[in-house]
């Protein structure tokens, strides 16, 4: 049994139906599109259970087929879902994301407002689970979604913290999801002072903090209380710095074609996490990031390039 099977996380967020367009071009001139699966922080539960971690999911369903669909899903992917309720009267939410051609970022649209998930709330804290909970990963997504998911998710941050489990904490910054910049500015940033890992784009990082470089932006979370911050450079990498004073950059992995940039954030959280969890060096940590991110980016779905723990050790040996 490899080391890292006893280790266990837990994470809670929005699980969305995700149909992928099939033709290049705007979304309504589409004429047929892929099922898929999406929701960030499932992204990270599946690439944490391909790695063979142990990992609880926390999310409401709607009792419809793209919540049918996401629960066999999941269940496929050997993620615990003895907390994925499903909500007889609201909708499994979904979103449409357009095909591009040239490297860029899709465009999303969402359909997830009144959605089954935008119910969870404090009422869903994985009590049966917990005792055997060792991390617990957020996103700036959930507490995004409804008053009722953050306070769900500032609750798992809070009591995390206290019993001293770690937490990781990974912006994704969904404007569109939030009244104003401002109030996403300050609910994710006195969400971070929970973290003990924050894991930001360099643009999410500058927007957050105020600070330009990624020096500045680590600083800024750990002055107030984060142990470890990675930044993302995109292909230029990921820069590292934590409360110890050690400090680096991790060179980024080139692809030979980006088909979709989705989900790259995701994959590495999902290297980070599982490296950290395992006892590995922030730099190994960060590097297995990047390896994980350039994967993810070469294939149309969120998760398609999450690796098992097999292609992982191939990958690391190129
Ligand atoms: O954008 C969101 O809110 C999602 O959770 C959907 C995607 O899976 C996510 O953007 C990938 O990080």
């Amino acid at each position: 049994m490899p080391d890292h099977a006893g280790l266990d996380v837990v994470t809670v967020g929005e699980a969305m139906a995700l149909l992928i367009a099939q033709q290049a071009g705007a979304l309504e001139t589409v004429q047929s599109f892929a099922r898929a699966t999406a929701g960030a922080e499932l992204n990270v539960a599946v690439g944490l259970a391909r790695l063979g971690l142990r990992v609880a999911y926390v999310s409401r369903l709607g009792d419809d087929s793209f919540g049918r669909h996401l629960r066999a899903f999941m269940a496929r992917e050997a993620i615990d879902i003895g907390h994925v309720a499903t909500d007889p009267l609201q909708p499994t939410g979904f979103m449409l994301k357009s095909r591009v051609t040239d490297g860029g970022d899709p465009s999303i649209e969402y359909y997830r407002r009144g959605s089954a998930a935008s119910h969870l709330g404090p009422q869903d804290f994985p009590f049966a689970a917990w005792h055997r909970v060792r991390h617990v990963h957020l996103t700036g997504i959930s507490p995004g979604v409804s008053e009722s998911l953050r306070e769900l998710v500032f609750l798992m941050a809070r009591t995390a913290r206290q019993e001293g489990r770690t937490v990781s904490f990974d912006p994704n910054l969904r404007p569109r999801l939030w009244p104003s910049e401002a109030a996403m500015r300050d609910t994710l940033n006195a969400l971070a002072a929970h973290a003990d890992w924050v894991l930001p784009g360099l643009a999410e990082g500058r927007l957050l903090t105020g600070a330009d470089s990624p020096e500045g932006i680590a600083d800024f979370y750990l002055a107030r209380g984060t142990r470890v911050v990675i930044v993302k450079l995109g292909p230029a990498g990921a820069y590292y710095a934590d409360s110890q004073g050690q400090c680096g950059t991790a060179a980024g992995v080139p692809v030979p074609c980006v088909v979709d940039t989705v989900g790259a954030g995701d994959g590495f959280a999902v290297g980070v996490i599982s490296a950290l969890l395992e006892g590995r060096p922030l730099a190994e940590a960060a590097r297995r990031g990047n390896r994980i991110g350039a994967r993810v980016v070469q294939f149309p779905g969120d998760c398609d390039g999450l690796p098992t723990r097999q292609e992982l050790q191939l990958e690391a040996l190129r």
